[in-house]
């Protein structure tokens, strides 16, 4: 594309040669935080969102160049017939309509096969909100008349990761002496076995969470969980009765849940359109709601609305998920940067960066246009991350002095839910000054200087002054908010999935399938029944045989 062209001559002529610190320190840097920063106000619930992305190596010629390119690749095109339900996921011949999930205009008007889909919308919102009523007040009861005190969600990927961040994300929300949340995701025994050991079946209400209800691990845990209930089960009690006291799903698919023994009435419906890592929109956020209350998982809902509006409403060069996304494009494809990390400075956030590695890495690892040609440039970055300041004292080295570019998004809320004397304000402390130190570095003088006044002789000084220097113009956005609060984290979720919504755009891969993890499930499948004895197998490459064959020598099958 032109456009890409473009880009490459800027970056080759000027882009890598763009020292942020020179910048900063030029005639004009007294002005670059206003000239690359965008305070925009989501809504009056969500408040103002910061985005700071002064600290990138960008000149107005860049941001130019990648506006450029997200309009020739039709970016807000696209975005309306995502919004519009049109089945931009085309191998799966499915719409994409998590925004409609969080749709809060009393009018709206969404249509898939020439069916509005906004009433099943509300209907299982208001089918939720009587469930988590009656479950949090008490009024729906266990198999012995006691009231629900803990929720298990069992679900895995999209099924598992939206629910474990946000309940972890809210916990201030919630009242965990009178409900606590628990999830079961691996098909490793000790999860569940971990997780159950501290339960009384009693006072515990299993949500089977699959939007197939036919991936491997979720049903074999759900089954063994629905067996240890039963186990705990008093002698002479209905078991019919108490698993429907006790068990209840989220899914796509009533044929298999109600096979597996789940009451129709027990079952929360959702529907294809709403991809596993965007369901947490949906139904699959049941667990949330039974947590926090109906109320606050609603805020959340309306936060992400709001940050739909920001995304369609708002000019590209204001709009934050698109300015996120171009300069993700512009080290991803430029800079051939391999990674990103995002990292929030709020504990309650720990489990963010874990959720947009399914969210970013799931839909934008791939290698195939939308033409079915292969791509010619590389795709969706590696996320990791951890909160901060943790990361500082683990893998932050790396950032500031390895030899790799690792563009970095730094997330803090202005107030604290838990302040403690002086913690918050250290916090930000560190917030600040890690991207300034990223930006500006420390070079050979300021060292030698440092070291100088510390006494040293000058021996020494040449022995470790090349260790000490930061070569420093490393790029971070520093993205900042009022409060975490449920809107504001609805927001927040929203932001980064149109980020990721437009990268897939203009990379012309399809954000939204995901044959990639096929290919593994099928092979397990395969080697299953390889494992019911001890007879050594040949059927596989030497490696594959080996391994398995070295298991089989060495259990007690
Ligand atoms: O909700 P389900 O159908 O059990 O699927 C769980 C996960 O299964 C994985 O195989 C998919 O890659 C994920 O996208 C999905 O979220």
């Amino acid at each position: 594309m032109e456009q890409f062209n473009k880009l490459k001559e800027h970056y080759e002529k000027t882009g890598k040669n763009i020292n942020m610190r020179r910048e900063f320190e030029s005639g004009n840097g007294a002005n670059r935080f206003k000239e690359f920063s965008v305070e925009s106000k989501i809504s009056d619930q969500v408040g103002v969102f910061l985005l700071d992305y002064s600290k990138n190596r960008i000149n107005h010629e860049t941001l130019e160049l990648l506006f450029e390119l997200a309009r020739a690749s039709k970016v807000e095109d696209m975005r309306n017939k995502m919004f519009e339900g049109a089945k931009i996921n085309f191998t799966e011949d499915r719409a994409v309509l998590h925004t409609a999930l969080r749709n809060r205009d009393p009018n709206a008007v969404i249509k898939v096969d020439g069916e509005n889909v906004i009433p099943s919308v509300r209907a299982v919102l208001e089918k939720m909100r009587s469930f988590t009523e009656r479950v949090r007040s008490g009024q729906w009861k266990g198999f012995n008349g006691k009231k629900i005190t803990d929720v298990v969600n069992i679900g895995i990927g999209g099924s598992d990761l939206g629910p474990v961040m946000v309940t972890q994300a809210l916990k201030s929300y919630a009242n965990d002496k009178e409900m606590r949340a628990h999830f079961v995701s691996n098909i490793d025994g000790t999860h569940l076995a971990e997780t159950v050991k501290c339960l009384n079946a009693e006072t515990t209400l299993f949500i089977v969470a699959s939007k197939t209800f036919t991936t491997q691990e979720t049903i074999t845990n759900a089954q063994s969980a629905r067996q240890w209930f039963i186990d705990q089960l008093p002698q002479g009690t209905d078991q019919k009765h108490a698993i429907g006291q006790h068990f209840v799903a989220l899914s796509t698919n009533e044929t298999e849940v109600t096979k597996f023994g789940i009451l129709k009435e027990n079952m929360f419906e959702f529907w294809d359109w709403v991809g596993g890592r965007y369901s947490v929109w949906s139904a699959i956020g049941l667990s949330v709601a039974l947590y926090i209350g109906m109320d606050n998982f609603e805020n959340l809902l309306e936060g992400a609305y709001h940050m739909d509006k920001h995304f369609l409403n708002t000019p590209l060069e204001k709009n934050l998920p698109v300015i996120l996304a171009l300069l993700g494009i512009w080290y991803n494809n430029f800079f051939d940067c391999q990674t990103h990390a995002i990292l929030p400075y709020d504990q309650y956030l720990s489990r963010f960066p874990a959720y947009f590695q399914q969210g970013d890495m799931e839909s934008n690892g791939k290698s195939v246009q939308r033409n079915g040609q292969r791509v010619s440039h590389s795709t969706g970055p590696i996320i990791w991350g951890e909160p901060g300041t943790n990361g500082q004292h683990a893998f932050y080295q790396l950032i500031h002095q390895g030899q790799k570019i690792i563009p970095c998004d730094f997330i803090a809320s202005v107030e604290s839910h838990n302040p403690l004397g002086k913690h918050h304000q250290i916090l930000l402390s560190n917030f600040f000054a890690q991207t300034e130190a990223l930006m500006k570095g420390k070079n050979h003088d300021e060292v030698a200087a440092e070291l100088k006044k510390e006494g040293l002789s000058e021996e020494r000084i040449k022995e470790i002054l090349p260790h000490k220097i930061f070569d420093g113009n490393r790029p971070t956005n520093s993205i900042m908010m009022h409060k975490l609060t449920p809107h504001s984290l609805g927001s927040l979720i929203a932001l980064y999935e149109h980020k990721i919504f437009v990268q897939g755009i203009i990379w012309n891969i399809n954000s939204f399938d995901q044959w990639g993890v096929e290919l593994g499930k099928q092979l397990a499948k395969s080697i299953l029944p390889e494992l019911s004895n001890n007879s050594p197998i040949s059927s596989h490459d030497s490696s594959t045989n080996g391994l398995i064959n070295f298991y089989k020598s060495n259990s007690k099958l």
